[in-house]
C-alpha cells in the first residue's frame, strides 16, 4: 500500500475556488494536492511544493496560464514537471499554443472528471517510468566509468577526462600534468596474504589516494596495481612535489585488509607534463610510464619526472 509520504503530488493552479475544490476532491484518494489561486502564487509555491504534476488553468488575472507555462519551462529544475493545461478556450489555436509551449496535455472545459483523472494518472505513470529509466541510466553511466573494485575512475573514463582537460588546458594556456603510481612488489602481497587481502589492500589504498589528491584531480585505476592521476593547472615540477608527498604518506600507511593483518607498502611514481605535440593521452601516458619504469629500476619507492630519454622511448613505442 502506498503511504501518504510517497504519494505523488499535484499542484492545481486555478483562480476559481469551486473548480479547484472539485478537482482536488476528484484526485484526493490517490494523490496529495496543493492549490494556488493565481499564477503568481503558483510560481511562489513550485519550489517549495515540488509537485510531480501541475494542472494549469489558462485564464487567470495577473500571470495567466501561458505565462506560467513559459516561466516553468525557463527554470532548469522545474522544466521537467508535466503540465496539463485546462481551459475554457477550446479552440485549436489555444491547444497548439499550450502544447508548443511545453504542456503535455490539453483539457478543454467543461471536462468530464473521469477523463481528467485518467489523464493525470497516465502522465504520472509515464513520469514514474521516465524517472526509473533515468535512474537506471545514471547507474549504467556510473558503472561504465568506474572500476568495480576501487570505485575510482576506470581507464576509459580517465581517457575521456584527460582529453577534455588537455583541450581546456590548451585553451587557457595552463599546465596539465599526469602522474602514474604503481604499488611496489604488489605480487608479494598477494603471495603472502592471498588474493582477497590483495583486493582489500587495493581498495584501502585507493580510498587513501582519493583523499590525498585534490578534488579537481582525476584519479583512476588504469591497471591491476597501477593508478593514474591527472593534475590540472600543475607543472611537472609541481606535480613531482605532490607525487613526492604522496609517496611519503603512502609509505607511512598501515593497511588493515583483515583482522590481525597490518600491511605496509611503498609506491613508485612517474610524472610528466602534457606538451603541445601530445594529441590525445597515449604519448603523455607512455612518457609517465617510462619515468615510472626508471623509478622501479632505480630502487622503487621514489618519484621520477619524464625527461628527454623517456620522451624518445615514448616516441619510439608510439
Ligand atoms: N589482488 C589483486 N591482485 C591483482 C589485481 N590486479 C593485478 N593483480 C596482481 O598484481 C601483481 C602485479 O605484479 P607485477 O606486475 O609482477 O608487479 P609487482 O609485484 O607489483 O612488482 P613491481 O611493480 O615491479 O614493483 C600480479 O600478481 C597480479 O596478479 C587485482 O585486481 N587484485
Amino acid at each position: 500500500m502506498t503511504s501518504a509520504t510517497d504519494r505523488q503530488s499535484i499542484l492545481i493552479v486555478e483562480d476559481d475556488q469551486l473548480s479547484a475544490v472539485l478537482m482536488a476532491t476528484l484526485l484526493a484518494d490517490l494523490y496529495t494536492t496543493h492549490h494556488a489561486n493565481s499564477g503568481e502564487q503558483a510560481m511562489a509555491m513550485l519550489g517549495e511544493v515540488q509537485p510531480d504534476l501541475v494542472l494549469l488553468d489558462a485564464m487567470m488575472p495577473g500571470l495567466d496560464g501561458y505565462q506560467v507555462l513559459k516561466e516553468i519551462k525557463r527554470h532548469e529544475n522545474l522544466a521537467d514537471i508535466p503540465i496539463i493545461f485546462i481551459t475554457g478556450d477550446n479552440s485549436l489555436d489555444a491547444e497548439i499554443r499550450a502544447l508548443e509551449g511545453g504542456a503535455v496535455d490539453f483539457v478543454p472545459k467543461p471536462y468530464d472528471p473521469k477523463v481528467v483523472r485518467a489523464r493525470v494518472h497516465l502522465h504520472l505513470e509515464l513520469l514514474s517510468k521516465t524517472r526509473a529509466l533515468q535512474a537506471a541510466n545514471a547507474t549504467l553511466l556510473h558503472l561504465s566509468r568506474s572500476d568495480p573494485l576501487t570505485e575510482l575512475a576506470n581507464r576509459r573514463h580517465f581517457y575521456e577526462v584527460a582529453i577534455a582537460a588537455h583541450a581546456d588546458a590548451r585553451e587557457k594556456a595552463q599546465p596539465l600534468s599526469l602522474m602514474v603510481i604503481d604499488i611496489d612488489h604488489f605480487k608479494s602481497i598477494n603471495d603472502h596474504y592471498g588474493h582477497a587481502a590483495g583486493d582489500a589492500v587495493l581498495t584501502e589504498f585507493s580510498a587513501f589516494a582519493r583523499k590525498f589528491m585534490r578534488s579537481k584531480d582525476c584519479l583512476a585505476r588504469i591497471g591491476g596495481e597501477e593508478f593514474a592521476c591527472l593534475l590540472p593547472d600543475s607543472s611537472a615540477e609541481q606535480s613531482a612535489a605532490i607525487a613526492e608527498r604522496f609517496r611519503q604518506s603512502a609509505s607511512e600507511l598501515q593497511l588493515t585488509p583483515a583482522t590481525g593483518l597490518n600491511i605496509k607498502l611503498t609506491v613508485s611514481c612517474g610524472v610528466t607534463e602534457f606538451q603541445h605535440g601530445d594529441n590525445g593521452v597515449d604519448r603523455a601516458l607512455m612518457r609517465a610510464d617510462q619515468a615510472l619504469y626508471r623509478a622501479k629500476r632505480e630502487g622503487r619507492n621514489c618519484v621520477r619526472i619524464a625527461h628527454q630519454s623517456d620522451s624518445e622511448a615514448a616516441e619510439f613505442l608510439s
